[in-house]
């Protein structure tokens, strides 16, 4: 099996684009007050101003947690064709788009709003070492550490690495609904993300990086589909295999386990945000930052 390339030129492309149209709602918060529905209706009350000539999907990529997937679906949805401009849109797309916007991101353009980053990807790709990266080099992003109620390796630290748990402990955050999401990865263990220290993190103004499984990351995109959802790629199915082998840390019987999960979970790559390949643990790891601003 091989991992397709990916078209990093058309993601660069994109991301041009992307903080293009951040910058041109950031511009129109802050010396006008207005939000995306602001741009919006000022593009329908304007019909010769700068936003009627915006692209729908232009305002979209300025989204924070759309990225060119993401928006592909959403004007399939709303009926817009990608070429659309803001002022051409007619009565009925303008409705449908304007109440995407005040469900989905009633916040977008705000200096306020905080990034949540979910990081996932099949196993030993290198989202550890990546996150890993991002704590020791960057100030001011909560790492979330999960609960866990499989057996710590060695070298792991109880409430840095994970929370390790029983499963009575489990059951009881479930029950207390403590957890912003949980799933049982590779048919094994069961892990889930503490919301409390997310909500207060996201509260303070801070970015907050999830390193979870795609079970998680579709959850987290429910309860909050501002966050951006990042799917870290190896170079090729041999070097993702080699990854694993080479850490050491599982059985054969497991590493067997997790490679399946790895195929399912590749497959679902289209439903991920951005993908990003670890070809190099700084060079991603910096790519993922960039989500973060
Ligand atoms: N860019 C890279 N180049 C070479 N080796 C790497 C790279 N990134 C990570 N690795 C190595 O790959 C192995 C797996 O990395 P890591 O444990 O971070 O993966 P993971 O995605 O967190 O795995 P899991 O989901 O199984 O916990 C480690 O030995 C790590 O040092
Ligand atoms: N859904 C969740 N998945 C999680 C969480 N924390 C970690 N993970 C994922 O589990 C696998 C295996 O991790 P490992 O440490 O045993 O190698 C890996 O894909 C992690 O990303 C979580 O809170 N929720």
């Amino acid at each position: 099996m091989t991992v397709p390339d990916v078209d990093r030129a058309a993601g660069s492309r994109a991301a041009i684009a992307a903080r293009r149209a951040r910058a041109a709602i950031k511009k129109a918060v802050t010396e006008q007050r207005r939000s995306a529905t602001g741009v919006l209706d000022r593009a329908s009350s304007h019909p010769d101003s700068l936003e009627a000539g915006m692209r729908v999907t232009e305002l979209l990529q300025g989204i924070p947690g759309l990225g060119r997937v993401r928006i592909e679906r959403v004007i399939e949805r709303l009926s817009i064709s990608p070429s659309k401009r803001l002022g051409g849109l007619g009565t009925l797309q303008r409705d449908r788009l304007r109440e995407y916007l005040q469900k989905r991101a009633p916040f977008a353009g705000d200096e306020k709003a905080s990034r949540l980053v979910v990081l996932a990807g099949p196993t030993a790709v290198g989202k550890g070492t990546v996150s890993t990266w991002i704590r020791e080099n960057v100030p001011g992003v909560l790492l979330s550490v999960s609960a866990t109620t499989r057996a710590p390796r060695p070298g792991e630290i109880d409430g840095v690495s994970y929370y390790f748990v029983d499963d009575a402990e489990f059951d009881r955050m479930i029950e207390a609904g403590e957890f912003l999401e949980w799933a049982v990865v590779h048919n094994s263990s069961r892990y889930g993300t503490p919301r409390a220290p997310i909500d207060e993190a996201l509260a303070d103004g801070k970015s907050v990086l999830l390193e979870i499984d795609i079970q998680g990351a579709r959850q987290v995109r429910e309860a909050m589909p501002e966050a951006r959802l990042v799917f870290l790629l190896p170079p090729s199915w041999a070097e993702l295999v080699r990854r694993l082998t080479g850490r050491g840390t599982e059985t054969a019987e497991e590493q067997e386990r997790r490679l399946a999960t790895a195929e399912v979970e590749l497959a679902a790559q289209n439903e991920f945000d951005y993908l990003i390949v670890n070809n190099d643990v700084e060079t991603a790891a910096r790519d993922v930052v960039e989500l973060m601003k």
